[in-house]
């Protein structure tokens, strides 16, 4: 109703008045007004004469006030005296339509003349206004179906009987029937389970109650009476298809199911990769450390672990915080390829906008990521001097500040530095600061060079072999004797590390043929051509002394057989042939 008091206040009565007027004089016989009218197609006529009765001079008279005349046998002008035009209510050309509407609806029924400077410019019948409202009323229903129509929501409406006023698109697709064979019939009918019954009979509100009307189907209805001052008149149920909604909500499930599978996965594998049982090495003093770093592990001592570049330093770290079982992250940091001036923002961190350049959130540091894990400080000798004191304050409060904030932050990080330089040479050359080293070095591990455990050196070719081999998609390959050699003697300056990253060189270079000695660095067999010569003159030397000793053999048979071949080659047991052909390859005269 509001939708069409507004469409008709917003509409003037010159949009719907008819215009075509017709004008008689009041001399005129009323059968002649009639015939004119008929012919004009009019249904009133103004009578234009001068009257001081009125203000207005001119009057209006319908069809039906035209039949009375001639009903009654009076003049048109008696007609005019019997002052019946005072009852004719009269509009104006700008008002609204929804003046002319309340007119009726308070039981006007008469034609009315609109107004314009006090001439009449048109008028409004009551005939054409019921058309009209009837019109307006069928536009504005078609308007509120194809609302309802548009709403995702499916909308239900019955009238108190509980026969179904409204069923939208939506409800149409939700429970796949049509309008035409729901509208006017008992809910209860259709669906005897259905919430509208008991919200009119209870008068209660319902929201949001979970129903599944089919396999598939999920939705989630609210329904409320239909109230008209107090009275209960029908009710409106709203139903949310949210079986899209629960789908993805399954697919969410499995995905995040899936998710933690290959998560547990990927962190059993990451565990495994870096526990104690992967650190290769049958090395006695070497199996010692390992045991040693496991049972140290458990504990949130400070651990400094020393040893050449390349012994596996950051390899017993990461060992360690496994084997520690601490939930947080193993963050590690290399002192030395960090720029003095950035280490503080990398280790601590910085507030939003700390200083130029920085990201206006801000950003955590290292030892603020290791909460409740373990920061590895690798290279810690190169730690600036400046940063030192802030290293020792975290270590002993466990309280960070990033730059620019003033709020400290508690951390609970273990610590485990590395170094492959001597740090009490740096501390007496006053490079490194004595209270930190001596907070670093709780427990020290120190990792012995690979020259110096010499039979681990077949057992991690072998498993650098197998690993690359794998990674490579190549059969596995086998390194000849001498080569082994080779590796066991070399001086190994960069430990592990170069071990292994000459072994991916052997797979790589022997994908499509065998290997091949050649394959080995220069450097690396310069280095050891001595083991290589030796090896090469003794192979060379057994076969000399083979042939030696078959010429001799040869020439022993020819003389006790004086110079038979048949005899010498049955002594010898070989064919007659193959005694030619040796003795031609001895150079011994037939
Ligand atoms: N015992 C081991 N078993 C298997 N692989 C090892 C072992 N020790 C070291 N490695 C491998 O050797 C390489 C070097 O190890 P790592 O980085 O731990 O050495 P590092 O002492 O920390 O070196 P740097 O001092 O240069 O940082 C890595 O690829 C590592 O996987």
């Amino acid at each position: 109703m509001q939708l069409i008091n507004a469409i008709l206040d917003n509409m003037q009565v010159k949009d719907i008045m008819k215009n075509k007027i017709l004008k008689v004089s009041k001399t005129d016989s009323p059968n002649d007004i009639i015939k004119r009218m008929k012919e004009s197609e009019v249904d009133c006529v103004v009578i234009t004469d001068n009257d001081e009765r009125k203000n207005n001079t001119e009057f209006l008279i319908d069809f039906i006030d035209l039949i009375n005349i001639i009903h009654e046998n009076i003049s048109l002008d008696k007609f005019l005296e019997n002052n019946k035009f005072t009852e004719l209510e009269t509009i104006k050309t700008d008002d609204t339509v929804g003046k002319v509407i309340s007119l009726f609806i308070k039981g006007y029924n008469k034609i009315i003349p609109v107004y314009d400077d006090n001439n009449i410019r048109g008028i409004i019948c009551p005939k054409d206004m019921i058309i009209f409202y009837n019109n307006l009323l069928n536009k504005t229903q078609g308007l509120f179906v194809n609302i309802l129509d548009n709403i995702h929501d499916a909308i239900c409406v019955v009238n108190k009987d509980l026969n179904v006023l409204v069923w939208n698109k939506s409800a149409e697709n939700l429970y796949k029937i049509e309008k035409e064979n729901i509208f006017n019939r008992n809910i209860k009918e259709i669906f005897p389970s259905a919430l509208l019954p008991r919200v009119l009979e209870e008068g209660n509100t319902y929201e949001n109650i979970f129903n599944s009307p089919r396999e598939g189907c999920y939705n989630i209805i609210s329904a409320k009476p239909l109230l008209d001052n107090d009275e209960i008149i029908g009710g409106v149920s709203c139903d949310k298809d949210i079986s899209e909604l629960i789908r993805i909500s399954e697919l969410l499930n499995k995905t995040q199911l899936n998710l933690q599978v290959l998560e547990d996965q990927v962190s059993n594998l990451n565990e495994s990769r870096f526990a104690f049982s992967k650190i290769i090495g049958n090395d006695k003093k070497f199996r010692e450390i390992i045991e040693f770093s496991k049972n140290i592990s458990k504990s949130t001592i400070n651990v400094l672990i020393t040893g050449e570049s390349g012994t596996g330093k950051e390899v017993f770290a990461r060992a360690i915080h496994m084997e520690s079982g601490r939930k947080g992250y193993f963050v590690p940091i290399n002192c030395s390829a960090i720029p003095g001036e950035l280490m503080e923002s990398e280790l601590f961190g910085y507030k939003g906008g700390a200083f130029t350049g920085s990201s206006r959130e801000g950003k955590a540091g290292k030892f603020e990521l290791a909460h409740k894990g373990t920061i590895f400080l690798d290279e810690i000798g190169d730690m600036p001097l400046n940063m030192q004191p802030k290293i020792l304050r975290v270590i002993e409060d466990g309280i960070i500040t990033r730059i620019g904030s003033e709020n400290s932050v508690k951390i609970d990080v273990r610590i485990i530095a590395a170094t492959n330089k001597d740090l009490r040479k740096l501390m007496n050359e006053g490079l490194f600061r004595k209270d930190l080293y001596y907070r670093l070095n709780s427990v020290i591990i120190d990792l012995p060079p690979l020259r110096k455990r010499k039979l681990d050196v077949p057992l991690l070719a072998n498993e650098f072999i197998k690993e690359f081999c794998i990674s490579y998609g190549t059969n596995i390959i086998e390194l000849p004797q001498d080569t082994m050699e080779i590796l066991i003697n070399h001086e190994w300056e960069g430990n592990i590390r170069e071990l292994r990253n000459l072994i991916e060189r052997i797979v790589i270079l022997s994908k499509h043929n065998k290997f091949d000695i050649s394959y080995l660095p220069n450097d690396l067999t310069a280095q050891n051509w001595d083991i290589l010569s030796t090896l090469r003159q003794n192979s060379t030397g057994l076969n000399d002394k083979m042939n030696n000793k078959e010429k001799e053999l040869i020439l022993n048979a020819l003389n006790n057989s004086n110079y038979n071949k048949k005899k010498a080659a049955e002594f010898l047991n070989i064919p007659r042939s193959t005694l030619y052909f040796k003795m031609k390859k001895h150079n011994i005269e037939a």
